[in-house]
C-alpha cells in the first residue's frame, strides 16, 4: 500500500497487468480449444490400465475444448498385416509385389483401401497423436505396429528427401504413452532390461521423427500390475496433470545423445 501511495501510477499498471494476465489465460485456452487429438489405442480390455489412461486423456482434452478422435484398434479389428489387399486398384507389378512401392502409387492415385484412407484422414487432421499401449517385447503390440506399417505410407507420412525434420507430418506432435511389466529400476541404465531410452530409439526416432513428428517426452506407467491401487491412481493423476499443460511442452531433442548418453 505504502508503495502504491508513493507510485500512484502503479494502480493503473496493476490493472494493465491484471488485464494482460487474463488475456494470457484466455488466449491460452483459446489456443488449445480448437486443437485436435488422435489417440491410437491398443488394448483388448476397457478395464485395463491402458483403458483408464486413454479415458483420462479423453476427459482432459474434452474439458479443454479439444476434439478427440480414437482409433480403438482391437475393437475395430484393425488388420495388422501389410498385404496386397491394401491396394484396391491394379498393381503396378503383380509379378513381383513390393508393398512400399505399390502403396506409394496407390496413395497417389487414391486407391488405398478404405481402412487405411480413414486412418490417414484422422492423422492428417490431428495436431497431436497419442499412442496408448502396453509394451510388448520392448515394442508396440503387433496391431499397433501394423497400423503404423499400413498407415504411414510413403507419399503420405514421408518421402525422399522429406524425412526426419522434413518429414511430411512435421506440423504434428506425437507422444508414446505406455505401460510396462518391468519396473522403472529394471529399465534403468544398470538394470536388467537396460535404459528405457534404448528401446524408445526405434519407436520415437525411427518411426515418429522419421515421419516428421515433433516428439514429446514419453509417458511411461511402470508395472501397474505389480503396484498398489494408490500408485496406479497416482499414475493416472500425473498423466491428467501433464495433459493440462501439454500444449505448452517443448519436444525432446530427438537425436542420439537423448537416447544413448
Ligand atoms: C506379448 C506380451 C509381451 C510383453 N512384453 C513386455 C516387455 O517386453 N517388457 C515389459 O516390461 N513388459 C512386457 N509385457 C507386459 C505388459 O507390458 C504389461 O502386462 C502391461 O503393460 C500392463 O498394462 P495393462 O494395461 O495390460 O494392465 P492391466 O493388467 O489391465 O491393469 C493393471 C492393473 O491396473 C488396474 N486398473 C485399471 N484401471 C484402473 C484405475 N482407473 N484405477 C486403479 N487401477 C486400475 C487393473 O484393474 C489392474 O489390476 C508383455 C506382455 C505381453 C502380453
Ligand atoms: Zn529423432
Amino acid at each position: 500500500m505504502q508503495f502504491l501511495k508513493l507510485f500512484p501510477e502503479t494502480h493503473r499498471n496493476l490493472d494493465c497487468l491484471k488485464a494482460a494476465s487474463i488475456y494470457v489465460v484466455i488466449s491460452k485456452e483459446y489456443a488449445m480449444a480448437g486443437k485436435k487429438v488422435l489417440i491410437v489405442y491398443a488394448h483388448q480390455e476397457p478395464k485395463s490400465m491402458n483403458g483408464s489412461l486413454k479415458n483420462v486423456a479423453v476427459d482432459v482434452f474434452q474439458k479443454q475444448g479439444c476434439s478427440v478422435d480414437i482409433s480403438d484398434l482391437y475393437s475395430m479389428n484393425f488388420i495388422a498385416a501389410a498385404t496386397r489387399n491394401d491396394i484396391t486398384g491394379e498393381l503396378c507389378n503383380p509379378q513381383h509385389f513390393r508393398y512400399g512401392a505399390e502403396t506409394m502409387e496407390a496413395f497417389k492415385k487414391g486407391v488405398l483401401c478404405e481402412e487405411i484412407i480413414k486412418e490417414q484422414k484422422k492423422v492428417q487432421e490431428a495436431d497431436l497423436v497419442i499412442f496408448q499401449f502396453p509394451l510388448y517385447w520392448f515394442s508396440f503390440p503387433a496391431i499397433m505396429k501394423g497400423w503404423i506399417d499400413r498407415v504411414f505410407v510413403q507419399g503420405f507420412a514421408f518421402d525422399f528427401p522429406s524425412i526426419y525434420y522434413n518429414g511430411l507430418l512435421k506440423e504434428k506432435l506425437a507422444i508414446l504413452s505406455f505401460t510396462t511389466g518391468g519396473t522403472e529400476e529394471m529399465f534403468s541404465k544398470n538394470g536388467v532390461s537396460g535404459d528405457i531410452r534404448y528401446l524408445l530409439w526405434p519407436m520415437q526416432h525411427g518411426i515418429m521423427h522419421f515421419c516428421g513428428f515433433k516428439v514429446l517426452a514419453p509417458q511411461i506407467s511402470y508395472a501397474p500390475e505389480y503396484t498398489g491401487d494408490k500408485e496406479r491412481k497416482d499414475m493416472l493423476l500425473s498423466w491428467a496433470k501433464r495433459l493440462e499443460t501439454i500444449w505448452e511442452e517443448q519436444p525432446i531433442e530427438c537425436t542420439p545423445p537423448w537416447y544413448f548418453q
